[in-house]
């Protein structure tokens, strides 16, 4: 579902981030995206949701080439490809179930099914209790949640979360990979750009680890390799 042909990104600074990337991942999988800082992780996982364009190679998703495709079919392929990042993104002005309205909105749903999807989401994080509140009355687990539920509601069938327990502390962390796994058993595909050494050694999933822009490993239940 996901191929990743030679992508090479050269920044506009020069720096070479990626460098010879070639890979396959199949629908259903869980990968983490594991390797030092600078490694290059970001930039793979940007180039999922056409945040950035490779400089030379292809990408394709769900048998689209996303060299190819025109501004104007991003937001489409945005629905497809839910987004989770370190520091939530979540707009503070808007309540919890605003915030994941919003996602379903721009797709112009009618306002009954918009309560159906966002409230099975917010059933799923286990936050239905707290729709009403703004973000910075909740704590920063459950911020996240807010923003995996927000990244699901949709449907995609690709989930690429960018360091998803950066912010959160071990045991909120867990609970956050609860949730991801839960999504993954329901058949989405989850791409995740970790540091958690324990979360990756423990929860035993595919391993893909870059070192300086280059694919040093892809292992099935691989371990985190690195001391930090
Ligand atoms: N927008 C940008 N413009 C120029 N250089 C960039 C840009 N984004 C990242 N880089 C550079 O590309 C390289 C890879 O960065 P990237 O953020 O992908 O690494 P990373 O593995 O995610 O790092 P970390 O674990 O610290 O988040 C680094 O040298 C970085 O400085």
């Amino acid at each position: 579902m996901i191929k990743m042909k030679e992508v090479h990104k050269t920044y506009g600074n020069g720096v070479v981030a990626l460098s010879g990337i070639s890979v396959d991942i199949q629908q259903s999988e869980f990968v983490y995206i594991v390797g030092p800082s600078g490694a290059g992780k970001s930039t793979f996982m940007k180039m999922m949701y056409r945040e950035e364009k490779p400089t030379s190679g292809t990408i394709e998703i769900n048998g689209v080439d996303l060299k190819t495709i025109k501004d104007r079919q991003i937001p489409q392929l945005r629905r497809n490809i839910g987004v989770i990042f370190q520091d939530f993104k979540l707009l503070q002005t808007l309540t919890v179930y605003e915030n994941i309205a919003f996602a379903l909105e721009v797709t112009e749903e009618y306002p009954k099914q918009i309560k159906r999807k966002v409230m099975d989401v917010l059933d799923l994080v286990r936050l239905k209790h707290k729709a009403r509140f703004l973000p910075h009355e909740l704590s920063g687990g459950e911020q996240q949640r807010v923003s995996i539920a927000r990244s699901i509601v949709n449907r995609p069938k690709v989930v690429v979360a960018d360091e998803p327990t950066g912010n959160l502390d071990p045991a909120t962390s867990w609970s956050i990979m609860d949730v991801l796994e839960e999504i993954n058993d329901r058949g989405t595909t989850v791409l995740m750009a970790t540091h958690n050494k324990e979360i990756v050694n423990t929860v035993k999933k595919r391993v893909i680890a870059v070192e300086n822009g280059r694919i040093a490993r892809d292992e099935l239940r691989g371990v985190y390799g690195y001391e930090s």
